[in-house]
């Protein structure tokens, strides 16, 4: 279970990144730490790529119907515009955002900002997804979270993709997604 670290005396922020597969508990994650912030009386604002509309056209939505209200934006530098005097900033489904991202978050964490990022580690190909990579390699906590794979009841860290299309960006649920294991993602 993640903790929240003190913050620190000179007033710098950091970057949390929770990864994983779909179906791994990001959203609710995510959801459960800016819930804290909250409690906490700190300002909070909540960010996702606006062609994120599965559930909600505002809203974050996890699978299993936690929610909390959020900004759509089409760009990450839109962040830096709409942050004003945030504290705790989340961002949800962090792999659809553009290359600038990691950037945001390095510039708002240096401004004192606590950054929450979500987002799918890998694509359905098992390969390295948009700007999570760079994310990782600049956080200062990261949370890699896993599902269950539905073939065999192991951990999942892969997001199989039972549809024919081909894209990389294809948004779903369970039906065009599972999570698998390792051994049952290889096996196709
Ligand atoms: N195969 C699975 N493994 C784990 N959780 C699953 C699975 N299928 C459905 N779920 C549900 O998905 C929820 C996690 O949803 P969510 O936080 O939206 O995940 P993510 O953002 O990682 O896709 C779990 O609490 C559980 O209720
Ligand atoms: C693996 C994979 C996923 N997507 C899409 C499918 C969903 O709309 C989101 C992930 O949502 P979750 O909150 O993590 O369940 O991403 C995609 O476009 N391409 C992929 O390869
Ligand atoms: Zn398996």
């Amino acid at each position: 279970m993640f903790i929240e670290p003190f913050k620190s005396g000179n007033n710098t922020g950091w970057i949390e990144v929770i990864c994983g597969s779909m179906f791994s508990g990001k959203t609710e994650e995510l959801i459960r730490r800016l819930k804290r912030a909250q409690i906490a009386k700190q300002r909070i604002e909540i960010f996702k790529p606006s062609v994120e509309k599965r559930y909600h056209e505002t809203e974050v939505v996890s699978h299993d119907e936690s929610r909390i209200r959020s900004t759509p934006v089409t760009a990450s530098q839109n962040i830096l515009l709409l942050a004003e005097d945030a504290e705790v900033i989340g961002i949800d489904e962090a792999q659809f955002f553009d290359a600038e991202l990691p950037n945001v978050a390095e510039t708002l964490a240096s401004k004192g900002v606590r950054v929450i990022v979500a987002g799918l580690d890998m694509d359905f190909q098992g390969q390295p997804f948009g700007p999570i990579p760079a994310l990782l390699a600049k956080a200062d906590y990261i949370t890699k979270l896993h599902a269950i794979c539905v073939k065999c009841g192991s951990i999942a860290n892969y997001s199989f993709r039972t549809s024919s299309e081909s894209e990389k960006f294809v948004l779903g649920e369970q039906d065009k997604y599972e999570p698998r294991c390792r051994s049952c993602f290889q096996k196709v």
